[in-house]
């Protein structure tokens, strides 16, 4: 896991009082922690040109083109002049020592965007929106200084952000890179170190980035067991039990002992596949329940009341968060909610917390999730998304690892399968939901086809591949 923060200026300023570092300081090893990326992956002479705005981003560029120079075949390109203390600063220094300049891009190995970082506001004026199309159609590697430009705290806010293939961001991970919007534009992330270990740089958050290593299998390492020793879940069987089905095999195959379909229809009309079972009412030993998928009015209230009518661990998805019965299931203890955009901003108008479109909840994602949180703090939140973000008390945890591959129908109903197996099988609610929700996206992205055609019978396959 690796912390996420909303700013990075507060831990600077913390290196200047606290560990007598300057900004100059800072901001060379910035620098240098490009140069070596830059000189590890790329030939010496390689053509770069490194475009610089007027603040201490484009600073970073100035002295980024300094340190190759002259290795490589470096030109600056002031997308404006210098206008900071430190852009100033550097321009001499770029200057003293004969990095030329170009005032027309061309094509090139490498662009490096040190236009704007995290001081962008508002958005770019047509020149800049033209001067960045004109970078983007280039076809040199696309390297970010800090973060492309283009992208804010509160989204991408310009027509033309930078397209990178890698991001090479100083200090710290900020929340901003995880907006869902911005996945299009952030390419690969490394963290440069500026000066201390990044232990010591960074503070505390509550918001972290889950990392793929963090993933815990329901491994077996008892012995003496029996399918009992692994959970018995109860997953509704609603008007398409197709996602209920699918929403069962994959917690089969994802460990748990026993998985019964609960519905009401005569058994022998369905499909049900054989190693699932299939009962008229909750079965006695059930550790879990799985609830909303494929539901439709499938369950009377009264049917719907009993299936629901104890403190089991509990997922709930899809139909449930338009039933009105959602706001005594969120009185739930062990409760996880796994909402897409478009069902969360129907809770959050049903709970009286927001009335919202989809775009005023995908730039403010993170805000509505600490909301929701702050509200129900015993529920687990999981905000489906390109991005998904995992809520829990006052601890959020964003996991960017899945994959366009996953926008399929029935993707989300693997995902409560996989959430509501590990609840089954005795995982606390916030472990279960961040395992489930790492294994979902590791799946995607051990898919050996083409991306489109990834299916929920081959996640629930590839189950066998983690
Ligand atoms: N720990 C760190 O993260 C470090 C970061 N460094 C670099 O510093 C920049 C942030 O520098 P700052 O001067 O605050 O802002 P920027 O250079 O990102 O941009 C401000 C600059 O851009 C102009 N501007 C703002 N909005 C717009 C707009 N909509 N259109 C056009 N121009 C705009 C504004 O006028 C200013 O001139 C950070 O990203 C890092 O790269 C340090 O070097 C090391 C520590
Ligand atoms: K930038």
């Amino acid at each position: 896991m690796q912390k996420l923060f909303d700013e990075v200026n507060s831990l600077d300023k913390r290196c200047y009082s606290d560990f007598y570092l300057s900004e100059d300081i800072l901001m060379e090893h910035a620098a240098n922690g490009m140069a070596q990326h830059i000189q590890k992956n790329f030939n010496k002479k390689s053509t770069i040109i490194i475009v610089c705005g007027s603040g201490n981003n484009g600073a970073d560029g100035l002295a980024l083109s300094r340190l190759l120079h002259p290795d490589f075949n470096v030109r600056i390109y002031y997308a404006k002049a210098p206008k900071s203390k430190m852009a100033i600063l550097q321009n001499k220094r770029t200057k003293s020592v004969g990095v030329k300049e170009c005032s027309e891009l061309f094509e090139c190995d490498i662009v490096v965007d040190a236009l704007v970082g995290t001081g962008f506001s508002g958005e770019f004026s047509d020149e800049l929106e033209k001067l960045m199309k004109q970078i983007n159609s280039l076809n040199a590697f696309k390297i970010a200084c800090d973060i492309p430009s283009g992208i804010n705290p509160h989204g991408v806010c310009a027509k033309e952000t930078f397209q990178a293939d890698v991001s090479l961001t100083m200090g710290a991970l900020k929340k901003s890179m995880f907006l869902d919007e911005a996945k299009e534009f952030i390419g690969k992330i490394e963290v440069l170190n500026l000066g201390i270990s990044r232990d010591l740089y960074e503070t505390s958050s509550n918001w972290h980035l889950l990392d793929l290593d963090d993933l815990q299998l329901p491994f077996r390492d008892k012995k003496n067991s029996h399918k009992g020793s692994y959970g018995h879940l109860a997953v509704a069987s609603g008007q398409k039990s197709g996602a209920s089905v699918i929403s069962a095999l994959a917690a089969l195959r994802f460990g748990a002992g026993l998985v019964t379909l609960v519905g009401y229809e005569d058994e022998k009309s369905l499909n049900i596949p054989h190693s699932l079972m299939y009962s008229h009412g909750v079965p006695k030993n059930i550790t879990a329940l799985a609830c909303g998928m494929g539901l439709g009015d499938a369950f009377s209230d009264l049917e719907l009341q009993n299936f629901l009518d104890n403190d089991l661990p509990t997922v709930v998805d899809a139909d449930i968060f338009h039933m009105p019965i959602i706001s005594d299931i969120l009185k739930r203890e062990k409760l996880v909610i796994t909402p897409h955009p478009k069902e969360f901003i129907s809770l959050l108008k049903a709970l009286n917390i927001a009335n919202i479109s989809i775009t005023e909840l995908q730039k403010n994602r993170f805000k509505y999730c600490e909301e929701f949180c702050l509200l129900y703090p015993h529920v687990i939140l999981l905000l489906k998304g390109v991005n998904v973000i995992i809520g829990h008390k006052d601890s959020f945890f964003i996991n960017p690892h899945g994959t366009s591959a996953l926008a399929k129908a029935g993707s989300g109903d693997v995902l409560s399968g996989l959430i509501a197996s590990l609840l089954a099988q005795g995982f606390e609610p916030i472990d279960a939901t961040i395992n489930a929700s790492l294994a979902h996206t590791t799946l995607s992205c051990k898919h050996l086809g083409a991306d489109f055609t990834l299916t929920p019978d081959d996640l629930i396959d590839n189950i066998k591949m983690l």
